[in-house]
């Protein structure tokens, strides 16, 4: 089957077609099936392609290939890996506006936070590509006599992703980069939303001398594939971003064969402002923690919580900016906010906006759907801790927004949660600064700065937001096994 025909290339524009691939990168072909599944932009409706639904039978072929091109890939030297890595990297810098294009598309968001995305991926396989180098051991002053103690990292074994459809390049490199380069093949499933971008990355990898074995990308049905690789013996790593509720049932799945889980799950970020900041400085960090991919980021600002004085000045300015943002196709050049990914997105962000308005809070703007999957940015303002809105992730461009008298309070609103990803605050006092970074329960917080991510930072959450590091040094870790040498010395 080709991969591509007239009218998807005249279509999507792209200037490298052949990076739009209908079919699953697969033990080293490209692999169609019977059975297929469509992909629609969220921001028409219209479908844009078919990819193959691909069963257990296709996870077991992908798993063999894996594991037959385990051994010469974890011989190789970080060095040589590392060769590879960056081929690939150059690949998508070169392919940049192409793979942004093929994201907007399938996922909505505007083009310009779709080639921030691009950035966003290339990175981490540079990043890993380097850190491959120094996945050191350690010698350890020796308790027994007559003996020298050492560690060493070795690759684990066959690992495997799951990945969602908002961010559809970054979740996969975040992962993919550092297996591959701990030594590590890795088989992508890519959620059934956005599985071109993972596909164009498979069709760099593949231009990039990555072997078959070492980076596949199966499509199909999730539930399916995940059982399949939660069976296999072989698969010694799972690292999945999604949501909780999925994330739960991964981890009961993967006991029987007690596999090393990297979860990055969903948050419920609480955004902080204390009276003595900057407003503006404090508004502009709010939107962009806010609406960044529409509100559908696990880092999405969900809670914001404004000190009391401070409040009403907050919501006026905060609100007046949020109405002032252009909603529409992401690859029209105004857009500001693209659509939500699907109808039962739309729906929920409503469902929230009514139960929100029925417990007493006020819309200040927005609050509707827009039609098709496209909601209107909304800000909500005396939001409730019994309300859906404070405990759900709404993941929508719905703000909402309550007032807190004292620190105490706030810290304590903040970890009203079982979530804890991420949790920003503004204050101009350090020693409140000093006091929140310990006294939030996130495993990540920012403090007056709303942009945080990157490679170098150890990416995660705690509580029902995660276990494992993805990205830093600690990411390699997911994809290794420290293993103690004891070396006894004759005589
Ligand atoms: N912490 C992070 O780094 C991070 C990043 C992005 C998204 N997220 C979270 O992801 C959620 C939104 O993404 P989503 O709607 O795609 O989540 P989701 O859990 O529904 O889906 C995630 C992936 O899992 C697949 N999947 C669904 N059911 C499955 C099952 N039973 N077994 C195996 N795989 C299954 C999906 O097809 C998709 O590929 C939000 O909660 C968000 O916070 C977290
Ligand atoms: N925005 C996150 C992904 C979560 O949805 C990131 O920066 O990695």
């Amino acid at each position: 089957m080709a991969p591509q025909t007239a009218r998807t290339r005249s279509h999507f524009q792209l200037d490298t077609p052949h990076l739009w691939r209908e079919q699953a990168w697969l033990a080293g072909h490209w692999t169609g099936a019977r059975e297929t599944l469509a992909v629609t932009d969220p921001a028409t409706g219209e479908t844009i392609g078919h990819i193959p639904s691909l069963g257990e039978a296709a996870v077991v072929t992908a798993i063999d290939a894996a594991a037959a091109a385990l051994p010469a890939w974890a011989a190789l030297t970080p060095d040589e890996r590392a060769d590879r890595l960056l081929a690939w990297y150059a690949g998508m810098r070169q392919h940049r506006e192409d793979l942004a294009r093929i994201m907007t598309l399938e996922e909505g968001k505007p083009l310009a936070e779709a080639r921030g995305e691009i950035d966003y991926a290339a990175s981490f396989v540079r990043w890993f590509a380097e850190e491959g180098r120094r996945a050191y051991g350690e010698t350890i002053p020796s308790h027994l006599p007559g003996r020298h103690l050492h560690t060493l990292r070795q690759p684990i074994g066959v690992t495997a992703a799951i990945t969602p459809w908002n961010f559809p390049s970054a979740m996969v490199t975040r992962k993919a980069a550092a297996a591959l380069a701990a030594g590590c093949p890795m088989l992508v499933r890519p959620a059934s939303e956005t599985p071109y971008s993972a596909l164009a990355l498979a069709r760099l990898a593949e231009q990039a001398g990555i072997p078959g074995g070492i980076f596949q990308v199966i499509t199909g049905d999730g539930r399916s594939i995940a059982s399949a690789l939660m069976r296999d013996t072989r698969v010694r790593a799972l690292s999945f971003t999604g949501s909780t509720e999925v994330g739960k049932a991964l981890i009961r799945q993967s006991a029987d064969t007690v596999k090393r889980l990297t979860l990055e799950l969903g948050g419920n970020a609480p955004f902080i402002v204390f009276d003595d900041v900057d407003l503006d400085a404090a508004v502009d960090g709010a939107l962009a923690a806010k609406f960044q991919t529409s509100g559908e980021d696990c880092l999405a600002a969900n809670r914001i919580l404004v000190q009391r004085p401070l409040y009403a000045a907050f919501l006026e300015r905060f609100a007046a900016r949020t109405a002032a943002l252009r909603v529409g196709h992401g690859l029209e050049p105004d857009t500001d906010i693209g659509p939500l990914i699907d109808a039962r997105a739309v729906a929920k962000a409503d469902q929230h906006v009514s139960d929100a308005r029925e417990r007493g809070a006020r819309v200040l703007t927005g609050g509707k759907p827009l039609g098709g999957n496209f909601y209107a940015p909304t800000v909500v303002a005396d939001v409730t801790p019994d309300m859906a809105l404070f405990r759900e992730e709404t993941f929508s461009p719905v703000a909402a927004v309550l007032a807190f008298d004292d620190e105490a309070e706030a810290v304590r609103l903040a970890n009203d949660t079982e979530y804890g990803l991420v949790a920003y605050c503004y204050t101009a006092d350090l020693g409140r600064a000093t006091r929140l970074g310990d006294a939030l329960d996130y495993g990540m917080v920012a403090i007056n700065c709303a942009k945080l991510t990157g490679p170098p930072i150890p990416f995660g959450g705690v509580k029902q937001s995660g276990q494992g590091r993805e990205g830093s040094r600690h990411g390699l870790d997911e994809y290794s096994e420290l293993k103690y040498i004891c070396l006894g010395l004759p005589g």
